[in-house]
């Protein structure tokens, strides 16, 4: 989603120009450290930097400034103060080690308040926050992603039939593969791989895509001076609220609508296992849980079989659209550990090193939250000499630590290579998923669960399938470029590919498998 700044609500904003100077004064009266800000581009007048803010790709500007300005960069929109990480020793350094002080979510008027996004436990602070993760973390811990590998084997199975089937739709048959591991987990609804299942994934890819647009730094007035939220929404230049209204609608509805299908089949006794069920018919840990607090976190959970989950997977089929060689190595291997008699599962992961570094590659290469979500000091802090100042908007570039040259040499390359030593996994190679998961107390709740699944659909689509350019028009390989979305989380644009099965034995493995359903 391109950040747009919204300019009617700017002409706004400039009447209150009056109110922002008077913030902005005090601020730098009370600021308690004489200490300089960490360096940035230049910051003009009253704005700051709001000119700086880059549109798109925003990751590659971060990164560059952290070639021209070190490690840790700052700018300013009015009074609002972002602070840049672009490297890992940094993110280290204060989201992991000071998570005492780096936990909390700055808040976004226009997502939280406006949008209503703040059922959203990935943007919500204290006690109302550990409540919600406590639970989450419940039901995503390692152990409960074992329990879920009966549901994304049958996710993957139905994924490699529809891969058969229409190879020309694998784009969304990656989104129904996402949605059909974590929607049966949330709500108990079965999605299939026809386009009954695509109401619930299109509803979650709406309300997320809402998200994205509305959590980037600078693109909506009413972030930098919240007193615009009470402009009514007939006034001109108030086009964000009906924006607003309108987003709010999604967001709240994927919750809601879910949940009450869940509730209706409860009443009828029809109910299938589900969190959202369990929740509300046990309670959790001998108590009961408020009602809000079951629709938010059943909600996390089908969210999280949305884009964060999808893109991984999307990038993979790039990677290999364009890495040929590295596509055979992997199938090499696989032949070799599981045979051509059965579909890999995760008894195999460990004997699978090269599918592993190219997994890892794959989260290296293209991190599908390439900034991370970001974090907010509660109080101000000192590093390297420099004021970060409480209240913050600290922002860990995942994708230029990613890209460093000094930590993975080559860095633009993809080597899975990278990743191994003497055909084991080399430990003394920083570990991508570090900054692909996040930071501290705020790391993905998620991770397991989503590691889980990505690595079993991921190897089933190597061991079954060739994928390879598509032709031109003249039979040449047309090898795409890649054209990611800008946004909170990022895609590789639709492009095309050819999937073949790669023999026909492994077409009626595919088939039996799927017979057995
Ligand atoms: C490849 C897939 C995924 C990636 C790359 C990813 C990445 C992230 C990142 C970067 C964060 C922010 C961490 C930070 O603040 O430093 C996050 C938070 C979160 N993720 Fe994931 N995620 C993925 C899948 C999932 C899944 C499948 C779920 C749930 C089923 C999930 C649930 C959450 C939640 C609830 C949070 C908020 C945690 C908090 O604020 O306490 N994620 N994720």
């Amino acid at each position: 989603m391109t950040l747009s700044v919204d300019i009617t609500a700017l002409t706004i904003a400039s009447a209150l120009c009056a109110v922002g100077a008077t913030a902005l004064l005090l601020r730098r009266l009370t600021k308690s450290s004489a200490l300089p800000y960490p360096p940035g581009p230049p910051s003009r007048g009253l704005v700051g930097n709001l000119t700086d803010v880059p549109k798109d790709l925003e990751w590659e500007v971060y990164a560059d400034w952290g070639r021209k300005y070190g490690p840790v960069s700052h700018f300013r929109i009015l009074t609002k103060h972002f602070i840049i990480l672009n490297s890992f020793e940094a993110a280290v350094d204060l989201l992991n080690k000071r998570s005492a002080i780096y936990s909390n979510r700055p808040t976004f008027t226009m997502q939280g308040e406006l949008m209503g996004w703040q059922w959203n436990t990935a943007l919500i602070n204290g006690d109302r926050w550990r409540a919600h993760r406590r639970i989450l973390h419940h039901y995503l811990h390692e152990s409960m992603a074992q329990n879920y590998r009966p549901i994304h084997a049958r996710a993957v199975v139905q994924l490699l039939q529809a891969f058969l089937d229409t190879p020309e739709d694998f784009y969304q048959h990656i989104r129904r593969w996402a949605a059909a591991g974590t929607l049966p987990i949330s709500h108990g609804i079965d999605v299939t791989m026809d386009t009954t299942g695509d109401h619930w994934i299109n509803l979650a890819d709406e309300a997320f895509d809402t998200i994205a647009a509305a959590g980037l730094p600078g693109a909506w007035a009413v972030d930098w001076i919240p007193a615009l939220k009470y402009l009514p929404e007939w006034i001109p230049g108030a086009g964000f609220q009906r924006k607003a209204q309108e987003w709010k609608r999604l967001a709240v509805q994927m919750r809601d609508a879910t949940f009450d299908l869940v509730q209706s089949q409860t009443r009828l006794g029809t109910a299938p296992p589900s969190v959202a069920a369990e929740l509300s018919q046990n309670g959790f840990a001998g108590e009961s849980v408020h009602e809000e607090v079951i629709r938010n976190v059943a909600g996390v959970l089908y969210l999280g079989g949305a884009d964060t989950t999808v893109s991984p997977v999307q990038s993979f089929m790039y990677a290999m659209v364009t890495n040929q060689d590295k596509q055979r190595l992997a199938q090499a291997e696989i032949d070799r550990v599981v045979g051509r008699d059965r579909l890999p599962d995760h008894s195999d992961k460990d004997s699978l090193p090269y599918v592993s570094a190219l997994i890892l590659e794959v989260y290296r290469l293209y991190p599908s939250v390439p900034l991370g979500v970001p974090h907010c000091p509660q109080e101000d802090d000192v590093y390297m000499g420099m004021c970060i100042p409480k209240g913050a908007t600290v922002i860990a570039n995942s994708w230029g630590m990613l890209r460093n040259e000094g930590t993975y040499p080559e860095p633009h390359s993809f080597l899975p290579e990278r990743f191994l030593k003497e055909g084991r996994l080399d430990p003394t190679v920083q570990d991508p998923r570090i900054p692909v998961f996040g930071w501290g107390r705020r790391v993905c709740v998620g991770q397991p669960v989503a590691e889980s699944s990505i690595w079993l659909v991921i190897t089933s689509i190597l061991a079954c399938f060739s994928i390879t350019p598509a032709k031109d028009e003249y039979g040449n390989n047309y090898v795409p470029q890649l054209h990611l979305r800008s946004g909170f989380v990022t895609l590789p644009r639709p492009f095309p590919c050819t999937i073949t099965p790669r023999s026909e034995a492994h077409r009626q493995l595919v088939a039996a498998a799927s017979d057995q359903l």
